[in-house]
């Protein structure tokens, strides 16, 4: 049989706790073969906009993200070989001009709010997780990280979130946890669920040294 690596997929809103949860799993087998793709690396690049017309991107809505580049550097993990990820720089919202080398592994973690919204990311993961966490704690959530790590004001927060994030989130986003396998209420305070993927995912490492 052919080794092939596993997909994973970690969905949620913004501040949902997604990365939270797979850098969770990622710390549990860091000494194993796991690593971490974030859908937000795959924002198109938008160095030749202004800088106001960056602020007013939706940054929310499927078509900013560049899934083409995304899948063929899955399937290219997929077939065990390195590629090069973009770095996205989200106080200057746009592609950073370094990018990293990420050596194939036995495991993918793929973060994203909209990685469930592509059909074809879907049929490329194996389990696919839906991180749900009310509204309310994820705008607050949002307004501290942003603020505190992405370089924004507490106005600029209130009005991207009214005005586009959380009505992409209502259209795009929250329709996806349809298709997850299952759904994980609080994310990374779960640890049942976290302790549920722990145990799965070493089932799959376990069974991929004895292939
Ligand atoms: N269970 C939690 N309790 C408190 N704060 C949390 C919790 N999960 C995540 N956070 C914090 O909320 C912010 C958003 O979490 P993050 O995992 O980055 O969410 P997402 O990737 O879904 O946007 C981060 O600053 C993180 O430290
Ligand atoms: O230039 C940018 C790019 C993205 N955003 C916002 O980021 C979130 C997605 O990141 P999470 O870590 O899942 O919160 C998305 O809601 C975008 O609105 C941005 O503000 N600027």
């Amino acid at each position: 049989m052919t080794k092939k690596p596993v997909v994973i997929g970690v969905a949620g809103g913004t501040g949902s706790g997604k990365t939270t949860v797979a850098r969770e799993l990622y710390q549990q087998f860091i000494e194993k073969s796991i690593l971490m793709i974030e859908q937000d690396a795959y924002y198109k690049d938008q160095s030749h906009k202004t800088m106001d017309e960056r602020i007013k991107t939706n940054y929310d809505h499927p078509l900013a993200f560049d899934n083409d580049l995304l899948i063929e550097h899955l399937e290219q993990l997929l077939i065990y070989q390195t590629i090069e990820k973009p770095i996205y720089d989200y106080s200057n919202h746009t592609r950073a001009k370094e990018s990293v080398y990420v050596k194939p592994k036995d495991v993918i973690i793929l973060e994203g709010i909209l990685i469930l919204e592509d059909k074809r990311l879907r049929d490329l993961m194996d389990i696919k997780l839906f991180v749900d966490t009310d509204a309310d704690i994820r705008i607050i959530r949002r307004l501290v990280r942003d603020i505190e790590e992405r370089g924004r004001t507490l106005e600029s927060v209130i009005e991207q979130y009214t005005s586009i994030v959380r009505p992409m989130h209502l259209q795009f986003i929250e329709p996806t946890k349809r298709y997850a396998d299952i759904i994980i209420p609080e994310g990374g305070q779960n640890r049942v669920a976290i302790d549920l993927m722990v145990t799965k995912i070493r089932t799959i490492l376990e069974e991929k040294e004895i292939l």
